[in-house]
């Protein structure tokens, strides 16, 4: 049992509330960014990519965004519209703010990183008067990630988005996407994580992301398990620890434990691999397969996504995720 509740009778499954960005990916790999001269533009955003991965698997998905207003901003919404992702709650931005950039370095299949360009950016300036309750009340879940706690007022919309899901019974996925880029302290970095995942139901996240969020108390490297425990005592029915190339670890708050390897992967760049994962993993839980099941598809659709050149576009559809389930075997890695 994963003891996630997702109410029948809602026109959306899962709204997403963050950032809408663009994903500038090297095609000249094998080399850093200094030598590399040419990009690809892709939808990019973590809560994009996730909500993209899950409007590709089938699901009747939203977003409630800030754009710039210009070309970049034109791009993402059309792309958005192009998938069925519902923009009625996508505003743009007439301060002059810009689109987020992140230019991403493929020196090797285990060596990328990620440059990014998030001053002025719009998406934090989505404020509480662009977070509409009936909007939230219409979705089965609501996805948050991290980032967008970074500075206010989006910090504002996003706590008022999670109030609104609690008054609703919306169920909160939160992605903890955390980029140090975007903060300026770790303790305030601590403290809104934590403010924010008390009142989740499902928290997803590397353990260097738990542990980030750990360091305010002291309890840094704690185990998985305490890790988990901790947000039992909240609201959260299930935590998710994802680990890298040995897989992933999945916890109940019915005292199970469930671990997932990883599928093997003609490996091209490791970054995507999160946005993927949470993406299917969120459609199968709300398919009502099990929590296992669940992170055997993340794993499986961050396997196709990692083998390939973007993030947003790579996103697999239903067809091609249970291909790719059918014709490729788990190895079962095992978390630490
Ligand atoms: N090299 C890899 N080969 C196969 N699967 C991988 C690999 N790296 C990551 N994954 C899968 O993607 C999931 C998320 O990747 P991870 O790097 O832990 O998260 P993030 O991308 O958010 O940092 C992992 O739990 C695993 O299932
Ligand atoms: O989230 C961003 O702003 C960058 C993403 O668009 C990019 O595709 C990426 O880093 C994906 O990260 P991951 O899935 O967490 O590895």
């Amino acid at each position: 049992m994963n003891g996630l509740q997702f109410d029948p009778d809602r026109r959306l499954d899962v709204v997403a509330v963050g950032r809408l960005c663009i994903d500038l990916n090297a095609n000249e790999t094998g080399r850093p960014m200094e030598e590399t001269m040419t990009f690809t533009k892709y939808v990019g955003g973590s809560p994009a990519n996730i909500i993209i991965g899950a409007a590709r698997l089938g699901m009747r998905t939203g977003f409630i965004g800030k754009l710039a207003d210009d070309q970049m901003g034109r791009f993402i919404r059309s792309y958005l519209r192009k998938d069925g992702i519902d923009d009625s709650q996508v505003c743009v931005d007439r301060t002059g703010a810009v689109t987020g950039l992140a230019f991403t370095e493929i020196k090797s299949p285990q060596e990328c990183s990620i440059l990014m360009y998030r001053d002025h950016v719009a998406d934090l300036l989505l404020n509480t008067e662009e977070i509409s309750e009936a909007y939230i009340a219409s979705s089965k879940a609501l996805l948050i990630s991290g980032t967008a706690l970074a500075q206010s007022p989006s910090r504002e919309a996003v706590f008022l988005a999670l109030e609104f899901a609690r008054k609703h019974n919306v169920t909160v996925f939160f992605d903890l996407d955390y980029r140090p880029y975007t903060w300026t302290s770790a303790a305030e970095t601590a403290v809104y994580y934590n403010l924010a995942a008390e009142k989740s139901h499902c928290i997803i996240g590397t353990r260097e992301e738990f542990d980030m969020m750990e360091n305010l108390y002291n309890l840094a490297g704690a185990d998985d398990q305490a890790t988990a425990a901790r947000w039992f005592s909240h609201q959260a029915e299930l935590v998710v620890i994802k680990h890298g190339g040995s897989g992933s670890i999945g916890y109940t708050a019915d005292g199970q434990s469930h671990r997932s390897g990883i599928f093997p992967a003609k490996v091209l760049k490791t970054f995507g691999a999160g946005d993927s994962y949470a993406s299917a993993f969120i459609h199968s839980l709300m398919s009502g397969h099990s929590v296992s099941e669940a992170m055997r598809r993340g794993s499986a659709s961050a396997s196709i996504v990692i083998s390939r050149h973007s993030c947003s576009d790579a996103m697999p559809t239903l067809e091609e995720l249970e291909e790719f389930l059918r014709t490729n075997e788990e190895v079962t890695a095992g978390a630490q």
